[in-house]
């Protein structure tokens, strides 16, 4: 199913020109363009270090290195129109999965109320665990707790999720393709990046090593 579906012809949530990245002397990208309509899904492929999270983190303004024109589409709230999940869990070791799922909310503007934690823990089979430290985690439940975030209520519509398939089980990578599916299915968008090739719903893949070998062949 993966890999086959073209642009929508709609009012595009993100609208990227002539992107560029240079780090440490090493392109990484160059002229590059792309766009997310409603519904769509878009996975940023390619190697180790080709700059998959820098392009992610630039397109929500958090690289200042990445060059380029970005417009995302206006919310009627005037909101932040993306959720952005970064690779890295950022689980604090002594505060408790609830405690952290919170504060993981509240770094980006979210309020749950206690019944809301409750079932975005339940969501990504951490009910039993809601009590325990981050330190007593392992790296699969880290990630949960991370992805949790995904099951609250008052989320952007735009998803950008780096590498979110990282350490999960089995079930827990059907799970998150299962919900990924219905979040586009429901016209949300999501950009993702990994390594993992999902087979559980439609995207398209920008491969980021053809973008640097292209620039550097023209340069
Ligand atoms: N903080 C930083 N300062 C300078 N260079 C960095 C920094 N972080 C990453 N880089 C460099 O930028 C390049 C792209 O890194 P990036 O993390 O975007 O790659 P990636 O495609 O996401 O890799 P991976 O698949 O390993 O997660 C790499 O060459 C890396 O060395």
């Amino acid at each position: 199913m993966p890999n086959t579906a073209q642009p929508a012809p709609t009012e595009p949530v993100l609208a990227a020109r002539r992107l560029s990245c240079e780090r440490d002397e090493r392109l990484l990208f160059s002229d590059l363009a792309l766009q997310l309509a409603p519904g769509e899904a878009l996975r940023i492929a390619g190697r180790n270090g080709s700059g998959k999270t820098t392009l992610m983190r630039g397109l929500v303004g958090l690289n200042i290195e990445v060059t380029g024109a970005v417009d995302w589409a206006e919310t009627p709230s005037g909101a932040v129109p993306w959720l952005y999940v970064g690779h890295r869990p950022g689980i604090s070791a002594h505060l408790t999965v609830v405690e952290n799922l919170r504060f993981l909310a509240h770094l980006r503007d979210l309020d749950p109320d206690p019944a809301a934690l409750a079932a975005a823990l339940e969501a990504v089979d951490l009910s039993a665990f809601d009590d325990s430290l981050g330190h007593q985690l392992s790296a699969g439940q880290q990630r949960r707790v991370l992805l949790a975030l995904l099951y609250l209520p008052g989320l952007p519509r735009c998803w950008v999720l780096d590498e979110p398939f990282t350490a999960l089980d089995r079930q827990g990578v059907a799970a998150l393709e299962a919900h990924l599916r219905a979040h586009c299915e429901q016209g949300g968008s999501l950009l993702f990046s990994t390594h993992h090739e999902p087979a559980g719903f439609v995207y398209r893949t920008l491969q980021l090593d053809t973008q640097a070998a292209a620039a550097a062949e023209a340069g």
